[in-house]
C-alpha cells in the first residue's frame, strides 16, 4: 500500500503560494509529508488590498492539516530576494532541496484587462509584467535550485506553464513566456540529465482561481473578446473555469511526479495534468473535471461541432505528435 506521506523528509519550494495554483500545490506537497517553503511578496496583505488571502493564511491552512510549512517573504521580481530565499533553504536543510515549483506569476490581472488588444495597442511594459516574474525569475530560481540538486544527484524542478506555449492564446507576451517555460524545461533538462536531476513543464487545464473568477465578475470587460483566435462567449468561458480543475489538482500531479522513481523518463518534457491523472490514477474534487485537450470530442466541441462531439467516446484521443503540429513553425 502506498504511504500517506510519500514525500516525508523531502524539502520543497513553491513560489507564489499566497493564492491560486501555487497555494494548491503547496497544500498538496505538505499534505503528502514534504517540508514546504512557500513564498509571496508579503506575509500579510498590503494595506488596502482588495484580493483575499495572505501567505500567512496559506501557512496556517497547511499547518491546520498537519503539514510542515515555512512562509518566506520573497518578491520574485527582485534578484536579491530570490538569492536570500535559496540561502535560507540551503542553510536550514544542510544543502538539501528535492523539489522546486516555479509558479509565481504576476500577470493574470493585466492579461484579462488587455484581453482582445493587440501587442502594439498595449504598453510595452506588458512584457515585464508577464515575463519578469513568470519567466526570468523561473530561470534564476532554477539556477540556484540546480546548484543544490546537482551535487545530491537528485531533484525535480517544475515550471508551471500552459497550453499557451503551443499556439496563440490571450496575448503575445503571454505566449512567448509560456513557450519559453517549456523550452527551459527541455534545455535545462538536457544539461541536468547526466546529473540525474529532472525538469518538467506542467500544463494544468483551466483552473478557476480566485483571481480568474473575480475577473469574470466584470462581465462587460470580457464580452465577446477574441481569445485564442476565436470569439468565445464570456459565459462559456466562465463555465469552463468554474467546472475546471481545482487549485489542488496540480498539487496532486506535482506530488505524484516528485514520488515517481521513473521521473527521468519524462524529464525535459511537457506534462499535462489530464495525462498525469490517468497515469497516476488521480481524481479531482467532485464537480470538477480535467479537460483533456487531446480528446477528439473536446476539440470538436471547441470548434462548435457539439453534435459530432457527442457521438465520440472520451477515450478517442489524438496522439501527442499531432498536437505538436499545432505549433506549426516551418513555412
Ligand atoms: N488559472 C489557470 O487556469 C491556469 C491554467 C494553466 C496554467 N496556469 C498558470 O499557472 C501559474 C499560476 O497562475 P494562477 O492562475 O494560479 O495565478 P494567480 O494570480 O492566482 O497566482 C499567482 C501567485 O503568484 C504570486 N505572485 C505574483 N507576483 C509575485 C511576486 N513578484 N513575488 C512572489 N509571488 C508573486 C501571487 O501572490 C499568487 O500567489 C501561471 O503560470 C499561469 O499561467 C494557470
Amino acid at each position: 500500500m502506498m504511504s500517506a506521506t510519500p514525500l516525508a523528509g523531502k524539502v520543497c519550494i513553491v513560489t507564489g503560494a499566497t493564492r491560486g495554483i501555487g497555494k494548491g500545490i503547496a497544500l498538496q506537497l505538505a499534505e503528502k509529508g514534504g517540508k514546504v517553503y512557500i513564498t509571496g511578496r508579503t506575509l500579510d496583505p498590503p494595506k488596502g488590498s482588495k484580493v483575499g488571502g495572505s501567505l500567512r493564511d496559506t501557512a496556517n491552512e497547511i499547518q491546520a492539516r498537519g503539514g510542515t510549512c515555512i512562509p518566506v517573504q520573497c518578491d520574485h521580481s527582485k534578484d536579491a530576494d530570490i538569492e536570500r530565499l535559496f540561502d535560507q533553504v540551503k542553510r536550514e536543510n544542510e544543502g538539501r532541496l528535492d523539489v522546486l515549483v516555479n509558479n509565481a506569476y504576476s500577470a493574470v490581472n493585466a492579461i484579462f484587462d488587455a484581453m482582445g488588444s493587440a501587442f502594439w495597442e498595449t504598453s510595452p511594459n506588458m512584457w515585464d509584467t508577464v515575463n519578469n516574474v513568470g519567466l526570468r525569475n523561473h530561470y534564476i530560481c532554477s539556477v540556484y535550485a540546480a546548484r543544490m540538486m546537482v551535487p545530491q544527484r537528485k531533484g525535480l524542478i517544475v515550471n508551471v506553464s500552459s497550453g499557451g506555449g503551443l499556439r496563440y492564446l490571450f496575448n503575445v507576451a503571454y505566449g512567448i513566456g509560456k513557450e519559453a517555460c517549456d523550452r527551459m524545461a527541455a534545455d535545462c533538462g538536457y544539461e541536468l540529465r547526466k546529473h540525474n536531476v529532472a525538469f518538467v513543464s506542467l500544463w494544468p487545464g483551466a483552473v478557476g482561481t480566485e483571481t480568474v473568477m473575480s475577473k469574470f465578475d466584470d462581465m462587460d470587460a470580457l464580452k465577446n473578446k477574441e481569445i485564442g483566435g476565436a470569439k468565445i462567449k464570456q459565459s462559456q468561458m466562465k463555465q469552463v473555469f468554474e467546472q475546471g480543475e481545482t487549485i489542488e489538482f496540480s498539487g496532486q500531479c506535482v506530488a505524484a511526479l516528485a514520488n515517481d522513481p521513473d521521473i527521468m523518463k519524462v524529464s525535459g518534457k511537457i506534462v499535462l495534468t489530464c495525462d498525469l491523472a490517468r497515469k497516476y490514477g488521480l481524481k479531482d474534487k467532485e464537480g470538477h473535471s480535467t479537460m483533456d485537450i487531446c480528446q477528439i470530442n473536446v476539440l470538436l466541441n471547441r470548434g462548435g461541432h457539439s453534435w459530432l462531439a457527442s457521438l465520440i467516446p472520451n477515450f478517442v484521443r489524438i496522439p501527442k505528435w499531432i498536437l505538436a503540429l499545432g505549433g506549426n513553425k516551418f513555412a
